[in-house]
């Protein structure tokens, strides 16, 4: 398997170069050449698989061979053992035909532990063979960074810099994050928002001279691998719920658009889904675009869902590379145009995506009100996020007979706010962070500028 970049100016990788990179050279991200097919027959032998075994299936044809079958085998289910679930991924019925996936049975409860336990233990696989270090840089709006640091802090060969906007996500996803003290991790609050830590982020990876030769690596789904392994659990939910036979729609809470692209990524492979309905918090930029064809950046607002508080869209690009029928060229001209003034999609690629994609935006108020909703009609406490989904998935409901699955994609745990501002009690953490609060805290804040943020990790890097 080959990767190519959605800006058609860089060179093609193999899955081990585009694990262990995050950008092209172009500015671009790396998407597989060719769409490895998922026959009827490949989706009907996987009714009752273990997860495991559907994840093996998947991804497979995607690692293209570059990990001994057994070693990946392995490394799937060493990954997956660490979710207290044993579906790892349960459906959750919540009326006739409204399902819950929920992806937050993972080590720090979000549906981020799903990649990054695997991403993980790829990285360890990958440096060790090499005998090589890298550095991996993370931007997180709360839940990647925990995932990430838990995923990759075992491995002796990574440092781990993790960036995210002081006092803008929740006390328990900061504490996740902060009270890991191993010498390989750093958390580094920026006096800034997400899109300023992702920028920064991206900006490192185009101008890597401050590491001295020492390979960069990404967590954030701008790495493929990520996307690869979230394009099992879309397989594996609509297996258990018959298909090949039965066709199935999905709502997603999105915002840097990594899992909705893994969704759209199934089912382009053969899964057979009728309609993605892509659900945002007051950051509706996605929804605009749906909608309006209006893909201008607004300014970025603090909402009760704050790890969806991104305006700057990252994987929108693949999907826009899609639409625009993989022309490197357009794509990177329109997402020029973006950067510097408000940009639209061409009539065909829009009408395209308007084919498979519905959205809707929540408000805060809005949240509130389907939190207190869900509870009274399913006894559910929904997180914020996946409260936005429950609400866009109940208003743009389609056909009945097609099952609706919203992917619950945190616990509420995390998100105590707005659970109390939805007049809640809260919901306890599990009982392995039961003293989360009482720990200790290391982590350092720095102004939103590129140089001390290099410098900073220039520094600490061992
Ligand atoms: C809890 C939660 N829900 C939804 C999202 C949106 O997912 P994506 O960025 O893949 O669109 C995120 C993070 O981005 C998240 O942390
Ligand atoms: N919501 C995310 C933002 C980063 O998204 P990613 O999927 O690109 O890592 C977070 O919680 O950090």
């Amino acid at each position: 398997m080959r990767y190519i970049s959605t800006r058609g100016r860089a060179p093609a990788l193999s899955f081990e170069e585009v694990v262990l990179t995050g950008m092209a050279s172009d500015g671009g991200l790396y998407v597989p050449e060719t769409v490895p097919e998922l026959s009827r027959d490949d989706l009907a032998d996987m009714a009752g698989c273990s997860y495991a075994e559907i994840a093996f299936r998947v991804m497979k044809p995607y690692v293209g061979g570059e990990i001994d079958d057994d070693i990946f085998r392995t490394i799937v289910r060493d990954a997956y053992a660490t979710f207290s679930h044993d579906a790892v991924v349960p459906l959750n019925q919540l009326d006739a035909n409204h399902f819950l996936l929920e992806l937050f049975h993972g080590p720090t409860l979000a549906f981020k532990d799903v990649a990054l336990q695997l991403l993980g233990r790829i990285l360890d696989h990958f440096l060790a063979k090499r005998g090589e270090r890298a550095v991996i840089m993370g931007a997180t709006s709360g839940d990647t960074g925990s995932a990430a640091i838990e995923g990759c802090r075992h491995c002796d060969n990574l440092d781990i810099f993790i960036l995210h906007p002081y006092q803008r996500v929740s006390e328990v996803q900061r504490r996740q994050m902060t009270t890991v003290l191993a010498d390989n991790v750093f958390n580094v609050a920026i006096e800034g928002n997400f899109d300023d830590a992702q920028a920064m982020v991206k900006a490192s990876f185009a101008d890597q001279a401050f590491l001295n030769g020492t390979r960069l690596v990404a967590v954030n789904s701008i790495n493929w691998a990520r996307i690869m392994a979230q394009i099992v659990y879309y397989v594996a939910a609509a297996v258990a719920l018959g298909a090949p036979h039965r066709p199935v729609s999905f709502c997603v809470p999105s915002a840097n658009f990594g899992n909705v692209f893994a969704g759209y990524m199934a089912y382009r492979s053969g899964l057979p889904v009728e309609r993605f309905v892509i659900a945002t918090n007051a950051n509706d930029i996605l929804h605009r675009t749906l909608a309006d064809n209006d893909f201008s950046k607004q300014e970025l607002v603090a909402t009760l869902a704050p790890s969806m508080d991104i305006v700057v869209s990252s994987n929108f690009e693949r999907l826009l590379f899609e639409a625009y029928e993989r022309d490197g060229e357009a794509v990177a001209a329109l997402l020029e145009r973006f950067q510097s003034e408000p940009a639209a999609l061409a009539e065909a690629p829009l009408a395209r995506l308007r084919e498979r994609f519905a959205s809707h935006s929540v408000d805060d108020a809005t949240i509130l009100e389907v939190i207190r909703e869900a509870h009274h009609r399913t006894q559910e406490i929904l997180d914020p996020h996946t409260a936005t989904g429950y609400r866009a998935a109940e208003c743009e409901r389609g056909d009945e007979a097609v099952p609706m699955i919203t992917l619950a994609t945190a616990h509420p745990a995390k998100f105590a706010e707005a659970v109390v501002k939805a007049g809640f009690p809260g919901v306890p953490l599990p009982p392995h962070m039961d003293d989360l609060l009482e720990r200790e805290e290391r982590y350092t804040v720095l102004p939103a500028e590129l140089a001390a943020v290099q410098k900073f990790v220039a520094e600490n890097r061992r």
